[in-house]
């Protein structure tokens, strides 16, 4: 069944189709601002993760707002559209802007990939000055360590630009997926490192706690970005990188909004699923659209 046939109940809304960020009144803000930043160029495998933007945007559809105790229909949610060709030297920069401006006058900011590529243009928006205070988590299986501009290097390149190792949390990192190399190197920089096996039998409030107070120690703007290949193959065959033995689909959902619940946070990426490769019934699109919603929750419960 196609989004476009789903059926209508008013008293039953649904999600997504939002009004335009660039309609926000002058001096007002939006509790959380969708900006697709639909990166594919340099993946390093082939990808069609520029479709992903609007797919999620579908996919939204299909869900309501409403979440069991918090007021997720109360909030303003706005949609800045997709950056246009935002690889590449100027069109990182165009997607940096973007961010910048969603930023400022939101919450929170999703940014929706795209392949791990964005999240360098994504975080760099979200920290602008303050670079030399910020953190960043990922949930991903992989360190994205890796020379060279690609979707295996944007941590790499965000403490080239002056991001500290020190603050850099890495949950999700799963074996046969990286080389000593790059473990190393996560270890030289500094980085905080919790591994896939490391994760059994933790509560994931306590990971993501510990996660913030590292990430955010330095009282800057943290960055989450949202590997979906750090779930499990079964759930998210959309990302080319997923392996067998990766995180249930409600472990991320929980990430997602255990992330956007602490004021540290303003802003998250969603990367690597690539809409075309998808299982036919779209659940990796599905899965990163319930992921905007429970970012959406957990902005709600800040003050709920
Ligand atoms: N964030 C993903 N990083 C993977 C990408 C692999 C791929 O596209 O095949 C990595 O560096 O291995």
């Amino acid at each position: 069944m196609s989004t476009s046939a789903l059926s209508v109940d008013p008293l039953w809304p649904r999600a997504g189709d939002w009004p335009g960020f660039d309609a926000l009144p002058e001096g007002e803000r939006a509790d959380l601002t969708l900006l697709g930043i639909p990166t594919w160029r340099t993946s390093l495998s082939a990808t069609g993760a520029h479709a992903t933007p609007a797919a999620v945007r579908a996919a939204l559809r299909r869900y309501s707002e409403h979440a069991a105790g918090l007021a997720v229909e109360g909030l303003r949610l706005t949609d800045a559209g997709d950056v246009a060709e935002p690889d590449g030297e100027e069109g990182e920069a165009r997607a940096t802007t973007a961010m910048r401006a969603a930023v400022a006058r939101s919450t929170l900011t999703v940014a929706v990939g795209g392949d791990n590529a964005l999240t360098v243009p994504a975080a760099l928006g979200a920290y602008d000055s303050d670079l030399g205070t910020a953190g960043l988590i990922t949930l991903d299986a992989h360190h994205d360590l890796r020379d060279g501009v690609s979707n295996g290097s944007p941590v790499r390149r965000l403490v080239e630009a002056g991001l500290a190792g020190a603050r850099i949390v890495q949950i999700g990192i799963a074996d046969f997926a990286n080389s000593a190399e790059y473990t190393r190197r996560a270890a030289d920089l500094g980085i905080t490192v919790v591994t896939r096996d490391a994760l059994h039998g933790r509560p994931w409030e306590d990971v993501i706690a510990e996660a913030l107070e590292i990430a955010g120690a330095a009282g800057g703007p943290v960055h989450v970005d949202l590997d979906v290949d750090v779930c499990d193959r079964s759930v998210a065959p959309g990302c080319p990188a997923s392996v067998p033995g990766g995180l249930a689909a409600w472990e991320l959902r929980r990430v997602a909004r255990l992330a956007a619940a602490s004021p540290l946070v303003w802003s998250l990426d969603i990367a690597e699923v690539d809409a075309t490769a998808d299982a036919a019934d779209e659940r990796t699109v599905r899965l990163a659209a319930l992921l905007v919603l429970e970012a959406a929750a957990g902005v709600a419960s800040r003050t709920s």
